[in-house]
């Protein structure tokens, strides 16, 4: 799903609108928990993927994504709010300079040092995701929170690979690695609401499905994203991958609907 021309659509990202013009469902967003409403045919969620599809890891000079042959249905997100089958294509993180902020969305105004989005796009109504990402709920993203804690040792072998796609540009061979580890023990429990991507080109094609419980990463594992550029080999100016994250956005009336009381 990672197509070379998207490092124009995302390159010059923060000289880009901070709210696509007219955009009423933009994201990223505050979830206000005791706002949020709880909707009992909210079915459970159920991800099924193939470690085989994992193909490589991109330096997209805006974060780094782990990308999925998304050829075939073999690693697919279905229930939840989705009334159809969501094929993953990729997922990536956004992190702070420090352990003190760093996620998109926050639950009651709290920040998390990162976040992971794992990111599909409907393969029932669309043939690729180039063309699912400029569709009305095109997409699925499921968004993780990351907490400062014990190491994860699923995400060790990602962690290990980072130095190789240290520049903007940079891919690396990626193989085997199942993103079920990195979803916590419990996805019952989300809260989901109509949004956007929140990187060019922000289109509102996005059921965010975001994860109550979090999961723990080590402070050096999350020291590594640190580790990484936004700038590409030649520059002369090399910048620390951090930061990477969007400003929030209004609500505009949306509903935050949570699968759990
Ligand atoms: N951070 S997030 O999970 O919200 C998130 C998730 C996916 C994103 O894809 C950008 C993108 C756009 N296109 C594209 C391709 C062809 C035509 C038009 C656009 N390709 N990749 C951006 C942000
Ligand atoms: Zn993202």
């Amino acid at each position: 799903c990672s197509s070379k021309y998207v490092l124009s659509a995302l390159h010059p990202m923060w000289q880009g609108p901070l709210v696509a013009p007219g955009g009423n469902r933009q994201s990223p967003i505050d979830i206000r928990v005791r706002k949020s409403v709880f909707d009992p045919h909210l079915k459970p969620l159920t991800p099924d993927y193939d470690p085989g599809t994992c193909s490589q890891i991109w330096n997209n000079g805006y974060s780094f994504l782990v990308e999925y042959d998304d050829t075939t249905d073999k690693s697919i997100l279905k229930g939840g709010p989705l009334e159809d089958n969501f094929r993953l294509c990729q997922f990536h993180f956004h992190w702070g300079e420090s352990n003190a902020w760093g996620s998109e969305h926050t639950v009651d105004r709290r920040l998390f040092p990162a976040e992971l989005h794992m990111v599909h796009w409907n393969s029932n109504k669309y043939r690729r995701f180039e063309e699912a990402v400029m569709e009305e709920n095109g997409l699925a993203v499921i968004g993780v929170f990351l907490k400062i804690g014990k190491r994860h040792e699923g995400l060790q072998k990602l962690v290990d690979a980072l130095p190789a796609v240290r520049h903007k540009d940079s891919v690396v061979e990626f193989t085997r690695f199942d993103p079920a580890c990195l979803l916590p023990a419990n996805i019952d429990d989300y809260w989901t609401y109509a949004g956007s991507l929140t990187t060019p080109p922000l289109t509102e094609a996005v059921t965010w499905i975001i994860m109550k419980q979090h999961i723990e990463v080590s402070h050096d594992q999350l020291a590594v994203f640190r580790s990484l550029l936004f700038t590409s080999a030649e520059e002369e100016v090399q910048k620390s991958m951090v930061n990477n994250f969007r400003v929030q956005q209004p609500l505009r009336g949306r509903t935050v609907r949570s699968s759990f009381t």
